[in-house]
C-alpha cells in the first residue's frame, strides 16, 4: 500500500521494565494491524522511562522523553518498576517517580479505567457468577492531586513520616465534569467514593461535585465511603456506573476491580487532561513474570484500543475488543486465566494482530462462522 499521502500519527512508546516492554510490544503488532487496515500510519517514537531511566540517564524521566510525549499525538506507556528499588526504602531516586512526574507534566488529571464483565467470561473471575453479572463501570480516578503529590518527608532521624493529602476545588471540578460527562452517555449514575466521615479532603469532594451536580440533572450521583465501596465493588458490583474518586482511593480499588473481570491482566486505561493523552494498562511491572512470556499482554492490547479510539479511529478500536473478548470465549489466555489453551504473552498478540488486521478474519470472529480451533489458524 502506498502510505505516503496518509497523515502520519505520532505515537511515544515508553515500554518501562518488567512485564512492560513485552506487552508494549504486542500492543505495538495489534495498533500496527489496524494502522494498516484501516489505512493509517503510525509514526513511533520509542523513549526511557522508569528504572530503565535510570539506569540508562540517571533520572526516571529523562527531559527527552517528556519532550517526545509533548511531540506525540498520543502516548503508549507500558509499566514502571523494579524490586531493586521496591526493597530498598532509603533509595533517593525511584523509578515510580518518573511515571508521577509523566503524569504532571502532561497534565494528565483524570485516569478513565474501565471495568466490564461478558455473559461468556463469568467464568475468570475467581468471584461467584451471579454477584459479578452485569457489572460494566468506568472508574474516574484523580491522578495528578492528593496524597501521591503531597508534601512528603522522613525525619532525619528516620522514626516519623508524613505524607500530605491536599486538594483545589479546581483539581476536582475538572473530572467531576469529565465524569459527569460520561455519565450522561451511559446509565447516569455517578458515585463519589471518599472519606468525607473523617477527611477534610474527602468533605471538599463532596461539597465541589454537590455544586456541580445541578449541572447534570439527569445524573443521579450517591456518596460512598471508601471502605464500604471496597465491599460493595465485590459484593453488588453492577450498582456503579461511573465510580468518581482521588488518587490514592482510585489507585486501590481500581486494582480489586480488575477481580471482577478476572485478571489484573485484562484492564486497561486511558489518562487524559491538558496535553497528550497517555494509554497504560493499569498493571505494574510484574517482576516475577518479566521475560517469560507469561504476562497477560490483553490490559495492554485494550489500552491501545482506547487510544485508537481517542484518535478517532472507531472501528478499529470495536474490532480490537471484539477480538479480545472473541479470544477469551475460545478458551485461549496466559496461565493466570487458567484457560483451557494456554498461550504466551508473544502468542496471545501474535493472535490478535493477526485477527484484526484481515476483514475476512473479523468476519470469522464476529459470526464464528468455521468455529475452528484457533491453533489451526496460526
Ligand atoms: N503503572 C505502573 O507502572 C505501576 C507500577 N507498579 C510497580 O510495579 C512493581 C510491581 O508492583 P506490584 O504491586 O506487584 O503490582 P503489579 O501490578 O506489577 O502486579 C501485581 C499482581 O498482579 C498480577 N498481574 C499484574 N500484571 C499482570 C499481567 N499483565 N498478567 C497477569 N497477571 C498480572 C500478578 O499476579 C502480580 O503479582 C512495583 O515496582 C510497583 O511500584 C505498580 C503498579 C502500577
Ligand atoms: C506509581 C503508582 C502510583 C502507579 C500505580 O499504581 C497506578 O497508577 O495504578
Ligand atoms: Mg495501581
Amino acid at each position: 500500500m502506498n502510505l505516503s499521502n496518509t497523515p502520519k500519527t505520532k505515537i511515544a512508546l515508553l515500554p518501562g521494565d518488567g512485564i512492560g516492554p513485552e506487552v508494549t510490544e504486542q500492543a505495538i503488532k495489534v495498533m500496527d494491524a489496524v494502522a494498516e487496515r484501516f489505512d493509517q500510519h503510525f509514526e513511533y517514537c520509542h523513549a526511557d522511562v522508569g528504572a530503565i531511566a535510570i539506569d540508562r540517564h540517571g533520572s526516571p524521566l529523562p527531559e527527552e522523553t517528556l519532550e517526545a510525549c509533548l511531540n506525540a499525538d498520543a502516548v503508549f506507556f507500558g509499566a514502571i518498576g523494579h524490586p531493586k528499588y521496591d526493597n530498598d526504602p532509603s533509595a533517593k531516586v525511584r523509578p515510580e517517580q518518573g511515571l508521577l512526574q509523566l503524569r504532571k507534566s502532561l497534565g494528565l488529571y483524570a485516569n478513565i479505567r474501565p471495568v466490564t464483565t461478558y455473559e461468556k467470561l463469568l467464568h475468570l473471575s475467581p468471584l461467584r457468577e451471579d454477584r459479578i453479572k452485569g457489572t460494566d463501570m468506568v472508574i474516574f480516578r484523580e491522578l495528578t492531586g492528593g496524597i501521591y503529590f503531597g508534601e512528603k518527608n522522613t525525619a532525619e532521624d528516620g522514626q516519623s513520616a508524613y505524607d500530605t493529602c491536599s486538594y483545589q476545588v479546581d483539581e476536582i471540578d475538572r473530572i467531576t465534569r469529565l465524569a459527569f460527562e460520561q455519565a450522561m452517555l451511559r446509565r447516569r449514575k455517578v458515585t463519589l467514593v471518599d472519606k468525607a466521615n473523617v477527611l477534610e479532603t474527602s468533605r471538599l469532594w463532596r461539597r465541589a461535585v454537590q455544586a456541580i451536580a445541578p449541572e447534570y440533572p439527569e445524573v443521579e450521583l450517591d456518596f460512598m465511603f471508601v471502605d464500604n465501596a471496597a465491599m460493595q465493588l465485590i459484593q453488588y458490583p453492577s450498582q456503579f456506573d461511573v465510580i468518581l474518586t482521588s488518587n490514592m482511593f482510585g489507585d486501590i480499588l481500581s486494582d480489586e476491580a480488575s477481580v471482577l473481570a478476572g485478571s489484573m491482566g485484562l484492564l486497561p486505561s486511558a489518562s487524559v487532561g491538558v496535553h497528550t493523552s497517555m494509554f497504560e494498562p493499569i498493571h505494574g511491572s510484574f517482576p516475577q513474570a518479566a521475560g517469560q512470556d507469561i504476562a497477560n499482554p490483553m490490559a495492554a492490547i485494550l489500552s491501545a484500543a482506547m487510544l485508537v479510539e481517542s484518535l478517532g479511529m472507531t472501528e478499529a478500536a470495536k474490532s480490537i475488543r471484539t477480538t479480545v473478548q472473541y479470544v477469551l470465549e475460545k478458551g485461549i489466555g496466559t496461565p493466570e486465566l487458567k484457560p483451557n489453551i494456554v498461550y504466551g504473552c508473544s502468542k496471545i498478540g501474535d493472535l490478535i494482530a493477526h485477527l484484526v488486521a484481515d476483514p475476512e478474519e473479523e468476519i470469522l470472529v464476529r459470526e464464528d462462522k468455521a468455529n475452528q480451533q484457533m491453533s489451526t489458524i496460526i
